[in-house]
């Protein structure tokens, strides 16, 4: 049974949590690849500051020299709100052989149930989580109501059955966000080592997040 693992996100910008996730995720499970889906309006967030286009851009820098990850662009087409349900009902339909498996983080997952339709989108790919500095799950919480009626406990059964499986994957903690990054970039402060060099350049050449008081540039941390 072959896995094709999809790993949504807003990416304003992409990151290293992204993608230490994204990459941790396909070794542990070998999956066969990873699609990244830059979404273009995400449905639980205000929208970007930054187009569409240049968070695709980003995370095409971002993934170019790492075998088994691209960019699916497909949610920038739609120009509805980027429902993974949608998304995942495309996927299934150009390719019902394979197995889904969508990637989020934990903080995602805490709002599962808060999504459009999730029931469906557990009839259509399983969901892998990795854990997220800074969000747990409550006892009695929503979501670990969801998690127990759909845990899979080892990976192999994401192999067993087609969908509809809840997997926690251990990864590396990596307290990083978009948000920290952008904040950064409005102070005038430049986010290395958070993200990969191609991306801070590109950043930097697009003149992207400007600095909150209108100054020139950013300076280096
Ligand atoms: N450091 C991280 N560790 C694990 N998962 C992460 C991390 N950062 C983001 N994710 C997951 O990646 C997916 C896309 O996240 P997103 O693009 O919204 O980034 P973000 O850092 O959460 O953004 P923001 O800070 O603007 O909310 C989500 O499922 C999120 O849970
Ligand atoms: O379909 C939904 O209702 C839904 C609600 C919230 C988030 N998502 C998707 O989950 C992924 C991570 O979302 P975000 O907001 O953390 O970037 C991204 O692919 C979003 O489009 C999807």
């Amino acid at each position: 049974m072959s896995l094709l693992g999809l790993f949504g996100g807003t990416f304003d910008p992409i990151h290293n949590g992204h993608l230490r996730c994204a990459y941790e995720v396909q070794q542990a499970l070998a999956l066969d690849e990873i699609a990244l889906l830059p979404n273009r309006l995400p449905p639980h967030k205000a929208s970007p500051g930054v187009s569409a286009e240049q968070r695709l851009a980003m995370a095409q820098l971002a993934v170019a020299d790492l075998p088994g990850l691209r960019v699916d662009p497909r949610e920038l087409q739609r120009q509805t709100l980027s429902y993974t349900v949608d998304t995942l009902e495309e996927l299934k339909a150009e390719q019902p052989e394979r197995t889904l498996c969508f990637i989020v983080g934990m903080d995602s997952l805490l709002s599962f149930h808060r999504w459009h339709r999730p029931e469906r989108i557990l009839q259509l790919a399983h969901l892998v989580v990795c854990h997220r500095p800074g969000y747990a799950l409550d006892v009695d919480s929503e979501a670990q109501h969801w998690l127990e009626q759909h845990r899979l406990s080892a990976p192999a059964q994401l192999r067993q059955q087609a969908c509809g499986g809840i997997y926690l994957q251990p990864t590396t903690l990596l307290d990083i966000a978009s948000s920290t990054i952008r904040a950064q970039l409005n102070q005038g402060q430049l986010p290395h080592f958070l993200l990969p060099p191609q991306v801070v350049a590109y950043i930097e050449q697009h003149q992207l997040y400007p600095r909150g008081d209108g100054g020139a540039g950013h300076k280096p941390l």
